[in-house]
């Protein structure tokens, strides 16, 4: 597996080996002790997950930016198994050094690339095809009340969604109401 860092030391690329055949191919989409490897070599903690979610979006679904609060924080081990999204992880960890910065990856069916994003991050992405399926792991349970969602188009974060005006954006009423990061910060509804 090939690991790529990321300007934020937590947030790591993680590329599969893809075996290529005649048949067509086979990777290990996820194996614990590659993973752990991965992370300690980062000086990162080992999380155990708990919850595998799958979604799946038209082209121009925006999802998020959405994360739980403590002691419901969730670390997700995100990627595409179909389709192509332009995915996007923000540091909302008070204190931290890179507080407030994001970072984006193109995760699609064909980079097979995994993203892994801590507890203390933001997550959202957009679709930028139909039929885009998202399969994540969780290292917590979800939990609808420790729930909350930052504003996708918060000037602060600025974050360099891959949209023009031909895009047709679709966002729910929820995220579309979401908290600025000042917001979320007066309201000590961060990290
Ligand atoms: C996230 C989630 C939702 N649900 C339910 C609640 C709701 O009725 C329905 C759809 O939920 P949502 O609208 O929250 O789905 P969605 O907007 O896809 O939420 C997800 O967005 C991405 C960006 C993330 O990072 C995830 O952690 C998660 O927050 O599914 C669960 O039962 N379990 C779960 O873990």
């Amino acid at each position: 597996m090939n690991v790529i860092e990321t300007k934020i030391k937590d947030l790591l690329i993680l590329e599969p080996r893809v075996f290529s055949d005649e048949r067509g191919w086979f990777m290990e989409s996820f194996n614990q002790r590659t993973f752990e490897q991965a992370l300690e070599a980062h000086q990162l903690a080992t999380p155990v997950f708990v919850q595998d979610n799958h979604s799946l979006s038209h082209k121009g679904v925006l999802r998020g930016l959405h994360y739980q609060l403590n002691p419901r924080a969730q670390g997700k081990l995100v990627r595409v198994v179909q389709g192509k999204a332009w995915d996007v992880a923000v540091d909302i960890r008070q204190g931290s050094k890179t507080f407030g910065q994001w970072v984006g990856v193109e995760l699609s069916d064909e980079n097979m690339r995994l993203f892994w994003i801590p507890a203390g991050f933001a997550h959202g992405f957009i679709a930028l095809e139909d039929n885009t399926q998202f399969l994540y792991k969780t290292t917590d349970y979800y939990s609808k009340e420790s729930e909350r969602s930052l504003l996708w188009s918060d000037p602060e974060l600025a974050i360099e969604w891959p949209i023009d005006s031909n895009t047709q954006l679709t966002v729910h009423a929820k995220d579309q109401e979401a908290l600025t990061l000042a917001q979320a910060m007066a309201t000590q509804s961060l990290f």
